[in-house]
């Protein structure tokens, strides 16, 4: 049978992004999310910025999420096992698409009620070597009407592009090539936890 893991590879290598709803257990999931929480009460999280080295900026025009990077030298053990779960990902990848990709990166993000994240790709001219976003939801529960939507621009063979708008429900983990999808994150009406990271080309 084939595995969760070779499921993304397939969808990524078929149509360039993936969905898969419980990706974690709700232990895992419950886990994260209050370590968050008491990251957040420890004053950890900061306002995150745009660009990369000199041009690095906090611009809360673009986005007012809070984040917060994590140490692969000195991950938790919650944080290890989810790790260990996108390095199956990464693994499965490279043997569906040969990406070649090496390391992961990802931080916590936190976007209070009322903070939102325009159009972007994920890999820029800085940050050549991020080749695939993954991102877990933590969320305890998410309504339509909570907004907060991730939505996605595909990009169709005419040119044009089909909005796919995507709930941050908790468990889900979302998968897509960073330089060939736009994506934005609509404001959100309600507290909105997530861990966003970049599968990479270097170590
Ligand atoms: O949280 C999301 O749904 C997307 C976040 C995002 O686009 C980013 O951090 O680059
Ligand atoms: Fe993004």
């Amino acid at each position: 049978m084939e595995s969760v893991y070779e499921k993304i590879a397939a969808e990524i290598y078929e149509k360039s992004y993936a969905i898969i709803d419980d990706f974690i257990s709700e232990e895992l999931r419950t886990s994260l999310l209050k370590e968050q929480s008491d990251l957040l009460e420890a004053g950890k999280f900061r306002l995150a910025a745009v660009g990369k080295g000199e041009k690095k900026q906090v611009r809360t025009e673009i986005r007012n999420d809070q984040v917060l990077w994590m140490d692969p030298e000195d991950l938790s053990p919650f944080e290890m096992h989810y790790w260990e779960e996108v390095d199956k990902v990464r693994m499965a990848i490279n043997q569906r698409c040969y990406l070649g990709l090496k390391s992961f990166e990802g931080h916590f993000a936190r976007y209070p009620k009322g903070s939102f994240y325009v159009r972007h790709l994920d890999q820029f001219e800085q940050v050549p070597y991020r080749l695939v976003t993954v991102i877990i939801y933590l969320n305890d529960s998410w309504e339509q009407e909570d907004e907060g939507m991730l939505r996605m621009y595909l990009p169709k063979e005419d040119g044009s592009e089909e909005i796919l708008d995507i709930m941050p429900k908790g468990g889900r983990m979302v998968v897509f090539l960073s330089g060939e999808i736009p994506h934005e994150v609509l404001p959100t009406k309600k507290e909105r936890i997530s861990i966003t990271g970049w599968l990479r080309n270097i170590d």
